[in-house]
Formats: C-alpha cells, structure tokens, sequence
C-alpha cells in the first residue's frame, strides 16, 4: 500500500552496477509512492561518509542515455502506474550553458522547485552498517533539499540497506571502472511526434533529447492534418493538451534548456529551414523520415543534422493485437470500453433501467455491439427498426410523408419504398430535416414506451441503439452515451457491400450524420469494431462490467441517501 503521493528517488550507485539496480529499486518505490517519482542521478554519491555532499554537476555520458532508456523501459514494466520523470538539472556538458557561450561550469543553481511537491526522498544507497542508518538520512535530507525545493523535515527512505545489495556493489566496485564515454552534445537539437498520452517511450525520447540539447530544444508536434492515418485517431488528446503536457514535463526536466514548440504540419516542419539546428533525434522507426529532413535541408542550402538514433522501448504488457513497442496507439485502444468522461447529471431520469445510448456513424457495427450487450442481459432498442415501423399505412407518418415527399414513394402494396425516400433525403440536410421533424416524435414515443415496459417488468440496462441519437438530441433520454467508430474508408467498404449501395450514396450517408469526432466529444464510452469480432467481444465485456460496477455504486447511493 503506497504511503505517499510524490517522491524523490536520489539513485548513488556508480554507472556500472546501476543498470541491474534499477528494476528492484524502482519496484520497491512503487510500494510507497503513488503517483509521480522524480529521479537525480548522482552516480558515485557517498552518503554520511563524514563530510556532506553537495550537488555538483555531472558530464553527459553515454551510460547516461542508457541508464535513461533503462529507468523507463523498467517503469513501464514494474511500476506502470507511477508518472517517472528523470531530471536532468544536474547533468551538464562541461563547456555549456544557457546562452550556448563556452564557459566552465559554474556554481550549483538554486534549489529547483517541482510541480509536485515531494513527500519523501529515496535512495539506492547502501549502508556501510546498520548504525550509518540516521547519518545517511540526514546527509540525504540535505543534499536533495540543496537540489529541490523540499518541505523541512519530509522522511526518507533507505530502499536497499540488504548486505546482499552492498556484497554485490563492493563485488562490482573492486572491477576497474571504465573511463566514461563523453557523450556528444548540440547546441540546438529537434525531434518530432504526436506525443499523445506521454508514456514511458515518450520520456525516454525527450530525456535524452534535453541530455544532447545545450542551448535549444525544438519540438515539432502533429496537428489535425498529421493524424489523419492514425488508429483511432479521434482519441487522441487535443493539440493544446499535448502541448501543455511536454512543457509541463520538460520545464521539469531541464529548465536551463530554451524550449521550442511549434506545430507540425507535414513531415518536416521547421526541421528544413531552421539554420541553428545541429542534431535530430530519432528512433528506428523514424529514421527514414530524419533522412528524408536531411535531404531536403541540403536541398535549401542548410547543413545535414546529425541523426542521434534512440531505441524503441518493449511494451511487456503488450496483448496479441497490440505493438510490441510501447505506443500511444495501443494506449489509446486500451480506452475502448472504459469510462472516458463520467455520465452528466440525469437525476431527471428514473434510476433503473439505465439506458446507454449506443450511437455511431453507418457501418460502424453499432448494431452488433449492441445485439452482444442484449446477450449480456440488456433490453436492446433497435431505433432504426422503429423508425421504419412508423411508415406502416394508415398511420400518420406514412400520410404526412407521402404529402412531403410525393406518393411516387408508394409501392405496389401501399408501402413506403426506403430506399427511394433515403435517396431523396441522404445528402440533401433540408429534405432530411424534413423528414425526421416527421419520423423522430413518432419513434420517440415508441422508444420511451419500450423503456417504460422495461422498467416494469425490472429490467437493470437498456441500449438504444440509435443511428442518430446526438443529431436528434436525445441524450436527455439516456444516462449514458456511447460511441462506435471506424475509419470512415471502412465504414464505405463495410456499407456498400452489406446494402448494395454505391461509393457514391455511402459517402452521402456518413456526411448526413456527425463525424466521429464530433461524437465522440460527446461520448462516455467508445468501443470500435476496427479489428477481430473477438476483440470486440473483450471491448464489450470489459464496459458491460464496468457498467454494472458504475450502476451499483449508484443504487448504493441512492439506497443510503
Ligand atoms: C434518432 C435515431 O437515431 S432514430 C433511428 C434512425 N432513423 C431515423 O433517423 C429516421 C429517418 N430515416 C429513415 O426513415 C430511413 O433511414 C430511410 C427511410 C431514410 C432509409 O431507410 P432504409 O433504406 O431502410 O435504410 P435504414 O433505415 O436501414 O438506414 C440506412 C442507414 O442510414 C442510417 N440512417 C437512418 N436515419 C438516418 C438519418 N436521419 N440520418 C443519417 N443516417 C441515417 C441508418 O442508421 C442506417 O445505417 P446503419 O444501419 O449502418 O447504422
């Protein structure tokens, strides 16, 4: 059970011996922090050896990057709840310094403060022996509190003070230790990314981007017209969001850097005209597209960048269908089926059933996601069933219809032929309007019926599956709205094939409903039948649960208010 929220994790074993420590130290923060951990690195730092240490600054090694690389990889893996952010205050290239001109490392800046306030100082320090044990804490305490602006007093934490840990150090510390590679810096470095949802990968791209930036960091971030291939594209955070995280997160990391952060347009950005850029940061994936920038700033008479490749990092929690890297894509998918933005206040509406409006674009497979919720137990409305029962003759639809439409709409035994009407309205906002000012009161009331049905016979959930539902406001008739989506090419395959309808009269189908993005601004829960029925199974099952916990929390609280 985690004790505090923010830490500070001070991490003193030499570069040799860290890599092995990183994963059980960072298992055992997670015991105790839960939700950001900072991380220092000072390898080599000596603890209540007799004189208190004070933070100096560290050259920018290669063992640095890894090390980097290392701590996220293994975050992902142990501790993936916790926000990891290594900080780079301390670390760097001798001869650099804000402004870019050459002069020696100066004095320790003061104390940085942290947007999360740390309850508690951590460290992978080994104790000498036992008695050490107060003496550490104290030069520890110290120390940070010369780094970080620390409330007085916070405890700390000795993770490691095992013999075993302190046998396998002095083990490693008797080999002679390398001469650290010197790793090599930049004034002016770029990189460029979606940057949705920081992970773990994210980080470990920018850490050590800021790790080679000594003057300059410039960071081009995908706007609309960047995303149009991505898998569910309409989860991914908005412009300004994403933008406010990475300032948020490398004002933290580095705050001596010059952060630059500009919108990218196309492949390129200002990667092919900024003239002070020296270095690109890449990743296995990228670098053709790092390649491509370099060929076009020759082009425009500019200096090629030197291309600083990073690794991908694994994702060990990966499922079958998702990447083996860590992705935002596969975050994003793995927010199909949860709850995304809790449900508005319906108190106008009776407890039970809850009704989920299930909505979505043509094509979507709204329909068979909502016949899987009826197999769950849910009473499914089928709304596009009602609407055409509402033309059956001698009703008042089907007259005032064929008076608005013509009755060249009748076929031989009195009944409205669709398809012509759908011709005749798809694509055409006016006439369609006119027709649903008709149709939807009438499948409105046949709706509300059905529910009223289910709540007497006591039935927990019902679905209205409906093509339309935003469009003709009626989420007041429901607790909670929920969205399917698919790439509108699939949505036009999907449809031509299913009703024998052109290219041409599918896309006048989806362009007379909302897009996905405007629905899903409007969504509690979004599922997508993009992949293997299977999948979408999992997506089903895991909102159904999810539902059934958020249903009886609120009948908890309706009981005992
Ligand atoms: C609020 C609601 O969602 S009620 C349910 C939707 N029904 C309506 O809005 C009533 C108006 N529409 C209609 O009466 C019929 O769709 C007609 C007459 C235009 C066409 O009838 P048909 O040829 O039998 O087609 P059908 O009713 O199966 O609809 C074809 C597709 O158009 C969609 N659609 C239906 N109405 C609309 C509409 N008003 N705007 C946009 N798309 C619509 C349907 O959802 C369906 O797509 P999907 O099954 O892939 O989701």
């Amino acid at each position: 059970m985690a004790m505090f929220t923010t830490g500070i994790l001070v991490l003193t074993s030499p570069l040799n011996t860290l890599p092995l420590r990183i994963a059980p130290v960072l298992s055992s923060a997670a015991q105790l922090v839960e939700r950001t951990l900072y991380v220092h690195l000072h390898p080599g730092l000596i603890l209540g050896g007799g004189n208190q240490p004070r933070p100096v600054f560290i050259p920018p090694v290669v063992d640095l990057s890894t090390i980097i690389s290392r701590l996220y990889s293994n975050a992902a893996d142990v501790c993936g709840h916790l926000d990891v952010r290594v900080l780079l205050t301390n670390v760097r290239a001798q001869s650099a310094t804000s402004s870019g001109t050459t002069i020696p490392n100066g004095p320790f800046p003061r104390p940085q403060s942290l947007s999360h306030s740390p309850d508690v100082i951590l460290t992978d320090f080994p104790l000498q022996n036992p008695g050490q044990s107060n003496q550490v804490m104290q030069c520890l305490q110290s120390y940070t509190g010369h780094c970080y602006v620390c409330s007085p007093g916070l405890p700390s934490v000795l993770l490691h003070p095992q013999l075993m840990m302190l046998q396998e150090t002095e083990d490693a510390l008797k080999e002679p230790e390398e001469e650290a590679e010197p790793l090599e810096t930049y004034s002016d470095v770029v990189v460029g990314g979606t940057f949705d949802r920081l992970h773990g990968a994210h980080k470990t791209l920018l850490n050590i981007s800021c790790l080679l930036a000594n003057r300059r960091f410039l960071i081009g971030v995908c706007e609309k017209a960047m995303l149009k291939k991505k898998v569910l594209k309409e989860l991914v955070e908005p412009y300004s969001v994403r933008v406010q995280r990475l300032q948020e997160f490398l004002q933290e990391i580095k705050p001596s850097l010059q952060v630059e952060i500009v919108p990218l347009d196309d492949p390129y950005g200002v990667s092919v005209v900024d003239p002070l850029l020296q270095c690109i940061v890449v990743s296995e994936e990228t670098r053709k597209g790092g390649e491509a920038v370099n060929k076009k700033r020759i082009e425009n008479g500019l200096p090629a960048l030197v291309l600083h490749e990073i690794q991908l990092l694994k994702d060990a929690h990966h499922t079958e269908t998702e990447e083996e890297k860590i992705s935002s894509s596969s975050l994003r998918s793995r927010l199909l089926g949860t709850l995304l933005t809790p449900p508005k206040d319906t108190s106008h509406l009776a407890p039970l059933p809850y009704v989920i409006g299930l909505t979505g674009g043509s094509g979507s497979g709204k329909s068979s996601i909502a016949r899987r919720l009826e197999a769950l137990g849910a009473v499914r409305v089928d709304c596009d069933k009602l609407g055409h029962e509402v033309y059956q003759p001698d009703t008042a639809a089907h007259h005032r219809v064929l008076k608005e439409f013509g009755s060249d709409l009748l076929n031989e035994d009195k009944t409205i032929n669709r398809r012509a009407l759908g011709r005749k309205v798809f694509g055409n906002k006016e006439r369609l309007k006119a027709l649903t000012d008709i149709v939807w009161p009438e499948i409105a009331l046949l709706v509300k019926n059905i529910i009223s049905q289910a709540r007497e016979e006591g039935k927990q959930v019902c679905v209205l599956d409906a093509a339309v539902l935003l469009e003709a406001g009626w989420t007041d008739m429901t607790h909670e709205v929920w969205v399917t989506i698919i790439p509108e090419e699939e949505a036009v395959v999907r449809i031509t094939e299913r009703d024998g309808v052109t290219t041409e009269d599918a896309l006048r189908r989806l362009q007379s409903q909302w897009s996905n993005s405007q629905q899903v601004e409007r969504a509690n829960v979004v599922l997508s039948t993009l992949w293997e029925p299977e999948v979408t199974q999992k997506q089903v099952l895991k909102a159904w649960k999810l539902l059934q916990e958020r249903i009886t929390q609120r009948t908890k609280g309706d009981v005992s208010s």
